[in-house]
């Protein structure tokens, strides 16, 4: 079988703001009838959402971006599309019975019944996952000693959120590594339809599913050449570390700005505290705004002569990491700003504190000084529309279950670069 012909590209995005054009959402589907009270926080979810009205939910956000003229991909549609080859088809089913938890006995049944299964059905399969109770075959050991209900193939709730398991940075794409168990698979799925499909083969890639953990929520493009990397809950300093070489290297950047950030649920991620706004506009968490700072990372002695893809072949890739300073400090100075302006989220420390819980701070820009909200952040909007923002809102009381808002659902492909 062979993948439909499309035509790749130009895709890639240089900053958090410039015109979005493409963007890849997942329309949430069976993988979030697959939560219970029992799994719900394993599974990173805070509550059981109504799947029907989250899909009402997801559409009116996807068409809220259609209304201005963003061509939406649908990262299932992608998948399917991907898995009419069979040489994508191969990868996605070992990936997803490489588990040890299998046995080999149950492993061979479905590997047999997933190799039979139509591009879609296997795209459901491995999405939603399977559970012991519903295979028809394979019994042994293995089904016998698990619970009914125990996943064999787990389910991929938090697809929902795009934006973690891949960014693009320029013309290049980074398939990331997810750190939490729950979330590992996800990335197997982007990397082959970034690897595979015809719209995007060929594209250049960085980082890579086995690396050191960065999760795209923790990415931040605050400008062209410069990249926030939040490191706390989930991103780690080595990611980091490891990112920072790779855009050097590549020559996507010339500063990547490390930013601690409290290694608690609600700052699971950069975007949950912050997300720009306009080239010098960022909407802030003020609980964290006077603490977060940021150490600068740089090539050292970047003006050697030698260009750092030669350097990183010869081993000698040494980078320039500056005293901690204050977040806007650092990012002002990295973006060639005076100030990067800050908008808060919320009037007083409670309500800041509530609307963050519920995204207000993870907005996803449209353009400059047009970003899409939760509706029900009330306070945060009001005060993006008195600094000049549009905010375009959408209903999300079942999308937020899994704590993400707009910028959490959206992978941007392709932006406009910024006027220089
Ligand atoms: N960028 C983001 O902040 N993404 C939200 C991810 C929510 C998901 N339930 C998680 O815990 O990973």
């Amino acid at each position: 079988m062979t993948a439909p012909e499309s035509t790749p590209g130009p895709h890639g995005a240089d900053s958090e703001v410039g015109r979005l054009r493409t963007v890849v959402l997942h329309r949430p589907g069976p993988e979030l009838k697959r939560l219970t009270p029992r799994n719900n926080d394993k599974l990173l979810f805070d509550g059981i959402p109504w799947v029907a009205r989250a899909q009402e939910e997801h559409d009116a956000f996807a068409e809220a971006l259609r209304a201005r003229e963003v061509e939406v991909l649908y990262l299932t549609e992608l998948l399917t599309e991907t898995l009419e080859l069979e040489s994508a088809r191969h990868h996605a089913i070992t990936a997803a019975l490489s588990g040890l938890h299998l046995g080999d006995t149950m492993r061979a049944y479905l590997a047999r019944f997933l190799r039979e299964a139509s591009p879609a059905e296997l795209t459901e399969y491995l999405t939603a996952g399977i559970r012991n109770d519903e295979v028809r075959g394979g019994f042994g050991l293995v089904t016998s000693l698990l619970a009914s209900d125990d996943f064999l193939v787990d389910p991929l709730p938090n697809l929902l959120f795009t934006r973690d398991s891949s960014v693009w940075v320029r013309d290049r794409v980074a398939v990331t590594s997810l750190s939490m168990p729950a979330r590992k698979r996800e990335t197997q799925l982007t990397e082959l339809i970034y690897t595979e499909h015809p719209r995007f083969r060929g594209t250049g890639r960085i980082h890579g599913w086995h690396s050191e953990y960065v999760e795209g929520g923790d990415v931040l493009l605050l400008a062209p050449g410069v990249i926030a990397v939040g490191v706390g809950e989930r991103t780690t300093p080595a990611g980091v570390e490891r990112l920072a070489r790779q855009v050097f290297q590549a020559d996507l950047a010339h500063t990547v700005l490390a930013v601690p950030i409290a290694q608690e649920r609600a700052t699971m991620h950069l975007d949950t505290v912050c997300t720009m706004v306009d080239v010098d506009k960022i909407v802030m968490y003020p609980n964290v705004a006077d603490s977060l700072r940021a150490h600068a990372v740089t090539l050292a002695d970047p003006a050697g002569g030698v260009p750092a893809s030669e350097r990183a072949e010869a081993g000698e890739l040494t980078l320039h990491v500056a005293e901690a300073e204050p977040f806007l400090v650092a990012a002002a100075k990295a973006m060639g700003i005076d100030t990067l302006h800050q908008i808060d989220t919320g009037l007083d420390p409670v309500t800041a504190e509530r609307e963050q819980w519920d995204d207000g701070n993870n907005t996803l820009a449209l353009a400059p000084r047009v970003a899409v909200a939760y509706e029900r952040n009330v306070e945060t909007n009001d005060r993006l529309e008195a600094a000049g923002i549009e905010v375009v809102r959408i209903a999300g009381s079942e999308l937020g279950s899994g704590r993400g808002g707009p910028r959490c659902m959206s992978c941007p492909v392709t932006r406009d670069p910024l006027p220089a």
